[in-house]
């Protein structure tokens, strides 16, 4: 056991909330997240969002009638946990995806939307991605009690992956950079992603997970053992796991 593997700060500890259905928990995550953000009060509020299909139903919640008028869109700085190395207008990409389900329907300043760079040369666009992370944390060194994101929204891969941190990829073993990317085993495009120690300076990371193809993943993730990547994340802050009730099983 490490020093951060009390309760609740790490994957395999962290507390798991299983809800009714997909609905369900995309109102629950809302919720969460207004809440957060209003706790904050008139302060600069950071979120890295988790692409795939699963958060689609959240964004389009937050995009919509009951919280759109809640949020405080000036003060809301929203990044991204990962994406492909594909144009912003392809289906793959999770900018699409964000823009359509969330940002299309509501007025936030475009100073405050920082999707990943695309470009030919990853690394170089990693790099500008950690610069723009440092530029808004005010610091290029990640300091313990100021965490650089109020809440990191991560999915589950059937495979264990989270963000674009896949199995077997150099990526898992970055300590210094908080941006990477990776070429994952038979997966068609480049992943650019946020790393551990990134993902680490955090107040609170949320597992967003549904969908059946889900329970056996979701239990192997948390065993004592596991060494799949979404079983090392770790955040200064607390790790929690929202899961419908497919995903969480019985
Ligand atoms: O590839 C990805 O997948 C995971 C999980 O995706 P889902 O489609 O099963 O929800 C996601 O966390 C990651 O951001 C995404 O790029």
């Amino acid at each position: 056991m490490t020093d951060n593997m009390e309760k609740g700060h790490n994957a395999k500890t962290g507390y798991v909330l299983v809800l009714p259905d997909a609905n369900a928990q995309a109102n629950y995550l809302a919720d969460i997240i207004l809440h957060q953000i209003e706790e904050k009060k008139d302060a600069v509020f950071r979120i890295a969002l988790s692409g795939g299909s699963t958060p689609k139903k959240l964004y389009e919640l937050l995009g919509g009638e009951t919280y759109s008028h809640r949020l405080p869109w000036e003060r809301l700085h929203l990044f991204f946990g990962d994406e492909r190395m594909v144009p912003y207008t392809d289906e793959a990409s999770n900018f699409r995806m964000v823009t359509e389900a969330l940002l299309n329907h509501v007025n936030i300043p475009f100073r405050n939307v920082h999707p990943m760079p695309i470009l030919e040369d990853v690394e170089k666009a990693a790099r500008l991605y950690e610069e723009n992370l440092q530029h808004e944390y005010g610091s290029r060194v990640l300091k313990n009690g100021e965490p650089l994101f109020d809440i990191v929204l991560l999915g589950l891969g059937t495979d264990g992956h989270t963000a674009s941190l896949f199995p077997d990829t150099a990526v898992l073993e970055e300590k210094q950079k908080w941006v990477s990317w990776c070429q994952p085993k038979d997966a068609p495009h480049r992943r650019m992603t946020l790393t551990y120690p990134a993902i680490a300076s955090s107040r609170l990371v949320i597992f967003v997970v549904s969908g059946e193809n889900k329970v056996k993943i979701f239990r192997e993730v948390r065993e004592e053992n596991a060494i799949y990547p979404s079983s090392k994340i770790e955040t200064e802050g607390e790790v929690h796991w929202i899961l419908d009730k497919a995903a969480g099983g019985e």
